[in-house]
C-alpha cells in the first residue's frame, strides 16, 4: 500500500466492493451464489479488479455487469486486506450515492436492502464484519470547546448540532478541572441520550468508563504508547501522520481525525496537511477518517471525494 500502513510480503487479489446507499440510508448487499468461494453468504457488490484495470473502472465495471446500473456518483472509503483460506484480498470499499437504473439481480443473486441498524441476513462475508461497524459511524464529528466559548455557549452548540442529527460528539475541555470536567460531560451525555447520540471524552479512559458515555477518543501521544485498544465501546484516536495512523490502525480502535487540514485557532503553528498530502496518507487505510482543523460543513464533499468518512470541527456549528 502506498502509505505503508498494511504490511504484507505476498501481493493479494485486488477487489473492488460498492456500498451502494439509498436516500433513506439503506444499502445493499448480495448473496453470494453456488460455485464460488463462501456461496450463501452476503456481501457488498463487486468483484475482482482486472489487469489495468483502475479501480473505479472495475467498479463501474461489476456494478453493471452485477446489478445493471450506471454509476453516477461514487467516493473511495476504506481499504481492507483479509486472508481467507482460498486468497488474501486487498479490498477497495467505495460508497455509491448516485446511480441510474434500479438495481437488479443479473446474475441470479439474492439482493436485499438493510438498515445498519437492522440486519436481517447472515452470514456475511467473514472479511465484512468491521465494515459494517465502520458504516455506523455519521459523516459528522462535533467536538466540545468551552474553553474558548464558556460553558453555556458550548452546551446550546451541542443541543443545535443535536437538532441538526449530529450523532457523534466528543467532550474535549483540556483545561477543565477534573470535578468540572465530569459535571459538563453528564451535561451532554444527557442531551445527546435524548436525540440516541454517542458521547466520546478525549483522554480520560477512567471517566468514560464511570460516566458511562460511548467510548474515549485517545490523543496522539496517548495512541503512541498504548498497548492495547482501551475496553470502550467506540474508541477514536488523533492522527497527524503516518506513523500515528499506523499505530492506530495496530490498535484497532474505530476511527481517526487527521489533522490539521488548515490553519486553526487552537494549533496555529502546526504544519498543514492540506488535501493532496491528506489524500496520500488516507490511501489503502483500512479505517474510517475524520478530517479535521479548519473544517466545517462545507468541506464535507471534498473530505469524502478524497476518501474521509466525513468531517470534524469545533467551532463551526453555525454552519450546519
Ligand atoms: N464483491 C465482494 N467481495 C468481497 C467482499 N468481502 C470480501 O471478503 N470479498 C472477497 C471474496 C472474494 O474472495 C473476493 C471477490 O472475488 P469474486 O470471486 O467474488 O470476484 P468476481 O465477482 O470478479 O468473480 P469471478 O468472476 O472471478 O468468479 O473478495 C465484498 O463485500 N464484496
Amino acid at each position: 500500500m502506498a502509505s505503508g500502513i498494511q504490511r504484507e510480503s505476498s501481493s493479494p487479489v485486488r477487489v473492488v466492493a460498492a456500498i451502494l446507499v439509498r436516500a433513506d440510508g439503506h444499502f445493499l448487499l448480495a448473496c453470494r451464489p453456488p460455485g464460488k468461494p463462501y456461496p450463501g453468504y452476503w456481501e457488498f457488490p463487486g468483484g475482482k479488479i482486472e489487469a489495468n484495470e483502475s479501480g473505479r473502472d472495475a467498479l463501474a465495471r461489476e456494478l453493471h455487469e452485477e446489478l445493471g446500473i450506471t454509476v453516477i456518483h461514487a467516493t473511495p472509503w476504506l481499504t481492507r486486506e483479509f486472508h481467507y483460506p482460498h486468497a488474501a484480498v486487498n479490498i477497495q470499499f467505495y460508497r455509491v450515492t448516485q446511480w441510474l437504473n434500479e438495481p437488479t439481480a443479473r446474475e441470479k443473486q439474492q439482493l436485499t436492502w438493510q438498515s445498519i441498524k437492522n440486519i436481517t441476513v447472515s452470514p456475511l462475508l467473514p472479511a465484512n464484519q468491521p465494515i459494517l461497524r465502520s458504516l455506523a459511524l455519521p459523516s459528522v464529528y462535533v467536538i466540545s470547546n468551552a474553553s474558548e466559548t464558556g460553558e453555556v455557549q458550548s452546551l446550546e452548540m451541542i443541543d443545535s448540532a443535536l437538532q441538526s442529527d449530529v450523532k457523534l460528539l466528543q467532550v474535549r475541555e483540556k483545561n477543565m478541572p477534573s470535578a468540572r470536567l465530569a459535571d459538563f460531560a453528564m451535561k451532554i451525555l444527557e442531551k445527546a441520550r435524548h436525540y440516541q447520540a454517542s458521547v466520546l471524552i478525549n483522554e480520560n479512559i477512567a471517566m468514560a468508563q464511570t460516566l458511562g458515555a460511548d467510548g474515549v477518543h485517545l490523543t496522539s501521544a496517548q495512541l503512541l504508547k498504548a498497548a492495547t485498544r482501551p475496553a470502550v465501546n467506540w474508541c477514536g484516536a488523533s492522527c497527524h501522520n503516518e506513523e500515528e495512523l499506523y499505530q492506530a490502525a495496530s490498535l484497532g480502535v474505530d476511527f481517526v481525525t487527521l489533522s490539521p487540514l488548515y490553519p486553526t485557532r487552537s494549533h496555529p503553528a502546526m504544519p498543514t496537511l492540506g488535501w493532496q498530502r491528506f489524500s496520500t496518507l488516507i490511501r489503502n487505510y483500512p479505517l474510517p477518517v475524520y478530517a479535521l482543523g479548519g473544517m466545517s460543513m462545507i468541506d464535507l464533499d471534498s473530505a469524502q471525494e478524497q476518501g474521509a468518512q466525513g468531517v470534524a470541527f469545533m467551532r463551526t456549528l453555525l454552519h450546519i
